[in-house]
């Protein structure tokens, strides 16, 4: 028999501006999007009620990290106004950011396994640390 995962995600939704630098198309001009950021969490042993942890601690700690972007030109919003606003990018971003704060609030019994972003519902991109 396999080890235990268990795995959940939260969704963070905000509506931002951005261009991407050196694309040398359409991109690179001012543009909006309404970024989807999927935040999956993994532990192999539960908390005392059952829970990887509660969703509503994962949506205040990914609020924390994402809340700074909405409604701003992401282009302007630190570490991006020195490294591209790519969805790649802010997938690790995001990544980074949660980690530092699961290991926080759980002491590393809860990692984050992977990122995903939505730059629109047909476009993804994935992080994830092997
Ligand atoms: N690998 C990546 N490619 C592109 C990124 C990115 O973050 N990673 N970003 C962009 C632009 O932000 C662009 O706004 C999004 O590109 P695209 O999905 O092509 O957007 P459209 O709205 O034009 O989508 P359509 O499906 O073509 O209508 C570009 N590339
Ligand atoms: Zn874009």
């Amino acid at each position: 028999m396999g080890s235990p995962v268990y795995e959940i995600s939260k969704d963070f939704v905000f509506s931002a501006a951005h261009q991407i630098r050196f694309h040398g198309g359409k991109c690179e001009r001012l543009h909006g999007h309404n970024w989807r950021v999927r935040v999956h969490a993994r532990a192999s042993t539960l908390n005392r009620i059952g829970m990887v942890i509660d969703f509503a601690d994962l949506q205040r700690l990914v609020a924390e990290v994402g809340s700074r972007f909405d409604h701003q030109n992401v282009n302007e919003v630190a570490p991006f106004d020195q490294e591209n606003t790519t969805a790649e990018l802010l997938a690790r971003f995001f990544y980074q950011e949660m980690s530092r704060r699961l290991a926080d609030l759980e002491g590393g019994r809860v990692t984050v396994s992977r990122v995903d972003v939505w730059e629109n519902e047909g476009s993804l991109a994935v992080y994830r640390e092997e």
